[in-house]
């Protein structure tokens, strides 16, 4: 049987490279590469994106949304990495550990849309609570999310990575501020939430990683641990470690360089906090959509790093 045919468009680009380097290690996938000096040309993309069994857009929005137009058969399937398509309902969600349903859409899916990296770490915590009915729907949510620097792609990578900086980059940056982030509609959407969340954005002076942090006072941490703790039994992608954490403090960098996310729940009867730990480009992006890759051609759920 051929293997299936792989393009990423956008190889280039920060997400795009991190999907190249764990699928460039894999002989069941045959990756079709296009030449650098046409990798922005419309036609040649047409091409490969025609060409492809699966495709992964790592592209601006308004390139993901050209990208998919260009597709003019009913063969190719698409992950797309960027905002573009996570609220449209054709599009399916490619969250698989949120429910049987969830990862029964994305094998059959022609139309993967894969998560915000800021709302990976807020859907992981919240769906589950207010699946299980120990979180309302209207609940008055608040989170906060430090990532590192990668997560704003290569212009926000250049711009820390500079030896010219500006010196208030050794410090962390809270951003988003008009409270409209972009990752808002998918929390909402994804969770079935009343309202968004108060969500606060903070990038940090280190490449990858990440912490989100959702608060729910009135709520006991052992109900919330317990709940997230059967939801994601014998899940590899998504990981609840014991109440209270796996030390007495929380390094954002924790899970850099792997693929699963980790769910530290931590508080008393009265106040919860749940922190989700992982790498922006692994659960966060290039690690979930090479799993939803795997899901969609019914190959093995490895991505090639460690979980
Ligand atoms: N970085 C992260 O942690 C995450 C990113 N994402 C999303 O993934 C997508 C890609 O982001 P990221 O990899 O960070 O971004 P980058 O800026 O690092 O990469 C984007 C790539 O797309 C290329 N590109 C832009 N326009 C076109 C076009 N019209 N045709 C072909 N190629 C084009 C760029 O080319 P050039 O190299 O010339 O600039 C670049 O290589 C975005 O939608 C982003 O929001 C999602 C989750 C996490
Ligand atoms: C540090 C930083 O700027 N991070 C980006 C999120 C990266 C991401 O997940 O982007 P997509 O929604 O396109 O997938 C931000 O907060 O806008």
């Amino acid at each position: 049987m051929s293997k299936p045919k792989i393009y990423i468009d956008g190889k280039e680009g920060t997400t795009g490279l991190q999907i190249y380097e764990r699928l460039g290690k894999r002989d069941d996938v045959e990756l079709l590469l296009i030449d650098e000096d046409k990798r922005k040309d419309t036609e040649e993309r047409r091409k490969f994106l025609n060409a492809a069994d699966i495709v992964f857009l790592c592209l601006p929005d308004a390139a993901a949304k050209e990208a998919v137009t260009l597709i003019e058969n009913d063969h190719t399937r698409v992950i797309d990495a960027s905002t573009a398509h996570r609220t449209d309902p054709d599009w399916d969600y490619g969250f698989a550990e949120l429910s049987k349903a969830h990862r029964a859409a994305i094998a059959g899916s022609k139309r993967v849309a894969n998560p915000g990296c800021h709302a990976s770490g807020f859907i992981s915590s919240v769906y589950p609570l207010v699946a299980r009915g120990v979180v309302p729907e209207d609940f008055a949510f608040t989170c906060s999310s430090l990532t590192g620097y990668s997560g704003g792609g290569k212009k926000m990578i250049a711009e820390y990575e500079d030896a010219e900086r500006d010196s208030r980059h050794d410090s962390e940056r809270i951003y988003g501020l008009n409270l409209h982030h972009k990752h808002l509609p998918e929390m909402e959407y994804v969770c079935g939430l009343m309202h968004a969340p108060v969500f606060v954005p903070i990038v940090g002076d280190f490449y990858k990683g990440m912490a989100t942090t959702v608060m729910l006072p009135g709520v006991d941490a052992h109900i919330v641990h317990d709940t997230l703790a059967e939801h994601y039994a014998n899940q590899n992608f998504v990981t609840v470690a014991p109440t209270g954490g796996d030390e007495n403090v929380i390094y954002a960098n924790t899970m850099a360089g792997r693929d699963s996310l980790r769910l530290i729940v931590c508080g008393h009867e009265e106040q919860t906090i749940v922190t989700a730990l992982f790498d922006n480009l692994g659960k966060g992006a290039s690690g979930a959509a090479v799993q939803n890759m795997n899901i969609m051609l019914g190959l093995e759920e490895t991505t090639g790093l460690t979980l």
